[in-house]
């Protein structure tokens, strides 16, 4: 008797060797997607992010939120700083301090100065280094297995392997960022749930 395999469903394997340039690809391909919707469309999803982002942190009972200031067609999220900082959450940026090295938090609200890093993005000057116990992720594709494509620079997997506790990661993007797999390799670590437009995807156990 033959095996038999759902051709819907089935993923291929691909060899460890192949996974980057495939990698590289794909983030092309989803970066141009992700650049192509149009600015007022972006901007409402990013509403609906963020609310249900906001739904999601107010379970949690979190004390330190990390969010990012947006970049290539990320979504929003500035907004909702503001409003967890009104509620008395303390929010925070990443700073990426140099390519291979993880990622470190510095606390930032609305009105604080910022420098440029990496990739010219704005980081806090002045915050205070803190472990954020919720960490809002952008995706540039992710997967039903709550794994992350990023852009490349393996920042995340590196911080949350660094971290002496888990926190809660919550990645964030647009539906069509979502992929069959993003063919994990054993340093990727997978996000606590993915939110989108449409709501938040089935959350991992913990
Ligand atoms: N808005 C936002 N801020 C963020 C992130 C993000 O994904 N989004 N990051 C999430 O991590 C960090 C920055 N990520 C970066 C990722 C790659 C490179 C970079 O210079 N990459 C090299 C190639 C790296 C390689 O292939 O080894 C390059 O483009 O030349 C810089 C920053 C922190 N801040
Ligand atoms: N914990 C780690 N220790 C050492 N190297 C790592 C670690 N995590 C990731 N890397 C390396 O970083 C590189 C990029 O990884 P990957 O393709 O997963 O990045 P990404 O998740 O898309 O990027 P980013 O998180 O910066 O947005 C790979 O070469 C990978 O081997």
């Amino acid at each position: 008797m033959s095996a038999s395999i759902d051709i819907r469903t089935a993923i291929h394997a691909l060899p460890a060797a192949e996974v980057p340039a495939w990698r590289k690809a794909m983030r092309a391909e989803l970066l141009d997607a992700r650049l192509r919707i149009p600015s007022t469309l972006r901007a409402s999803w990013s509403e609906r992010i963020a609310r249900h982002l906001l739904e999601r942190i107010e379970g949690a009972d979190a004390r330190i939120v990390s969010a990012y200031w947006p970049i290539r067609g990320e979504p929003e999220l500035r907004p909702l700083l503001e409003t967890l900082a009104k509620r008395g959450i303390r929010t925070a940026l990443p700073v990426a301090t140099a390519l291979g090295r993880p990622l470190i938090f510095r606390e930032w609200k609305s009105g604080d100065r910022l420098e440029r890093g990496l990739w010219k993005i704005p980081f806090p000057a002045d915050g205070a280094i803190v472990e954020p116990d919720v960490v809002i992720s952008p995706v540039v594709g992710f997967d039903p297995h709550w794994y992350r494509l990023g852009y490349g620079g393996g920042f995340f997997d590196r911080t949350l392997a660094a971290m002496a506790t888990q926190p809660l990661v919550l990645g964030v993007g647009y539906s069509l960022a979502a992929i069959v797999t993003i063919h994990p390799q054993p340093h990727d670590i997978p996000m606590s749930a993915i939110i989108t437009e449409h709501g938040l995807i089935s959350e991992k156990a913990r």
